[in-house]
């Protein structure tokens, strides 16, 4: 890995919006209260989530550790404001998103929300300075201001050799590295990660997890991270698991 040189935030150009009066605490990260979320199967219907509330503080990471088919990437889709849930609220920023327009909902997705998939999802045309930089500049950053925070945390997760490299020139674990940079490149409040190293060996995936692990707690950014592995969980703040449709809080 290169020398790790904190990243530069870069300019916030998120509205002010009003100042809470004095001694308030400042809002959460992520809340969600009461969310239900069926899906319908033939004549009946499948509760996946049953009155889940999660609360997540800035700067804090919390693992969602749970077994395959309970419904964790539902919960990270909703959280996200990628999908709606049945019932129930979701407050990003202190803001409640559920009864929004999908545009509105899709801004404070974009300017809010950081998302890693098992699979990495870059453009395969563009190179990986490029699929950093692409979001920033979508955001409103002048292409030089975006390519400089892009450069930072890709050097920052050990891939400034690899700037220039498209992503069928990377290995696995250097893709989800492009991967982790590109949802963290605007600057979000909430990162929402799916089992971002499953796909990946065992020493490759520890090695990843670790940078991401350190991008986080260099940024500040809330987590929200599922992952099957339990020691990899072990280093968040928090554990939970989802047991009927609920979110528990694991020791
Ligand atoms: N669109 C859908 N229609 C019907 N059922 C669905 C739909 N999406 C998910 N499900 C069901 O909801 C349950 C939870 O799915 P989800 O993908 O959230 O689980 P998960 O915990 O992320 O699983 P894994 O760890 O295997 O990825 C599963 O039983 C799945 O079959």
């Amino acid at each position: 890995m290169d020398t790790p040189t904190n990243p530069k935030a870069p300019p916030d150009r998120r509205p002010a919006g009003p100042k809470p009066p004095p001694g308030t605490r400042p809002p959460l990260a992520l809340a969600l209260t009461g969310v239900v979320r069926r899906y319908t199967q033939g004549q009946g219907a499948l509760e996946i989530l049953r009155g889940v509330d999660l609360t997540i503080s800035h700067g804090q990471s919390v693992a969602l550790v749970a077994p395959s088919g309970s419904g964790k990437s539902t919960l990270l889709h909703i959280a996200g404001l990628l999908e709606h849930s049945d019932a129930g609220e979701v407050f990003i920023d202190g803001t409640p998103t559920a009864r929004l327009p999908d545009a509105e909902r899709t801004r404070i997705r974009r300017m809010s929300i950081g998302f890693v998939y098992q699979f990495h999802h870059l453009l395969g045309e563009f190179t990986a300075l490029e699929n950093v930089a692409m979001p920033q500049m979508i955001r409103g950053l002048t292409r030089k201001e975006a390519e400089a925070r892009a450069k930072d945390l890709l050097s920052y997760l050990g891939l400034g050799a690899r700037l220039t490299h498209r992503p069928a020139e990377l290995s696995g674990g250097e893709q989800q590295r492009v991967a982790i940079a590109r949802a963290l490149a605007n600057a979000p409040r909430l990162l929402l990660a799916d089992e971002p190293t499953g796909n990946l060996d065992p020493k490759t995936s520890d090695h990843v997890f670790g940078a991401m692990t350190e991008l986080v707690r260099a940024t500040g950014v809330a987590a929200l991270i599922a992952t099957h592995n339990l020691e990899l969980a072990s280093r968040m703040d928090r554990r939970v698991t989802l047991r009927e449709g609920k979110v528990v809080e694991l020791a």
